[in-house]
């Protein structure tokens, strides 16, 4: 028997003007599931993100998180379902200036309502709860240091464990390893799949690069040009057989190009991964 789904998506269009970033659209997304979005820049994988969290309206289509009906929400009930939903970003969107800890707790700031100028003005308990999670990332001994004065794999370690300070069902990654290096980005995608199969935490996170969705993902789903043209387990799938999707699809020569120089990428990255 299937168990009720933590994100139910159906029919779901968003246009912005005449661009159609989503169409029709269908995701179903089961508890403790990780899903990668995979997809050309452009593909609607960040659009359909902040659907999730009801960031913009849908055109139309079913939108339903843990059981809400998104586009619905407002206010209080907005909020509440956010705190359940933890977000990673490209660009990690930490305070620079910051320590590292207090980058952390500001992942508590819903929980305590209002800001929070200094260490001294969080409670002692959450304190203990973010440096576990950052003992969690391996970065506890930077837990004092300024948040600039980390590399971008240590600085989204961190964003890692901000997002946990909310205790969130969802995990959202948007192209979290868009700006590192390949080891550093198979480092941080690790971390995601460790913990969220340590916390049974639901995963949907968009990646262009198809080795890491075939490395992390339980399951992949492409976009292209805002439509779903792949859904399946990433267990037993081949490089090939996804490019080859992608390929039977592609409209123009340009797109062919930019596709063949993405596995192209990819497999150079893989045999220098393994030589
Ligand atoms: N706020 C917006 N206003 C107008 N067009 C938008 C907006 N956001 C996204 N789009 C368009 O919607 C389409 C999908 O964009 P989206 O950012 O979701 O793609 P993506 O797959 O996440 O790309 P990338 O990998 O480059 O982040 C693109 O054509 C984009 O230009």
């Amino acid at each position: 028997m299937s168990q009720t789904p933590v994100i139910d998506i159906e029919g779901l269009t968003k246009e912005y003007g005449r661009t159609v970033a989503l169409r029709d659209v269908a995701l179903r997304v089961e508890p403790g599931e990780i899903v990668v979005l995979l997809g050309l820049s452009g593909s609607g994988k960040s659009t359909l993100l902040r659907q999730v969290v009801g960031l913009e309206a849908p055109t139309s289509g079913r939108v339903r998180v843990l059981g809400e009906e998104v586009p619905s929400l407002t206010g209080r009930r907005l909020r509440a379902l956010r705190s359940r939903v933890g977000f990673v970003f490209q660009q990690f969107e930490l305070v620079p200036s910051l320590t590292v800890l207090e980058n952390v707790l500001t992942g508590a700031l819903a929980e305590l309502r209002g800001p929070r100028l200094g260490l001294w003005a969080y409670p002692r308990r959450l304190k203990l709860v973010a440096l576990g999670h950052l003992d969690r990332v391996g970065l506890l001994d930077r837990a004092y240091q300024r948040a600039d004065t980390l590399s971008g794999g240590q600085q989204q370690r961190v964003a890692i464990a901000r997002a946990l300070m909310q205790n969130p069902e969802i995990l959202l990654a948007d192209e979290p390893v868009a700006s590192l290096d390949p080891e550093s980005s198979d480092q941080v995608m690790a971390l995601i799949r460790e913990i969220a199969m340590d916390a049974g935490l639901t995963v949907v996170c968009s990646l262009h690069q198809v080795d890491l969705a075939l490395s992390w993902g339980d399951r992949i789903v492409g976009l292209r040009h805002g439509e779903v043209v792949l859904d399946t387990p990433a267990s037993g799938l081949s490089k090939t057989q996804v490019m080859e999707v992608y390929g039977r699809v592609a409209t123009s020569t340009g797109e062919l190009q930019a596709i063949d120089t993405e596995l192209a990428a990819a497999v150079q990255l893989g045999s220098a991964a393994h030589s």
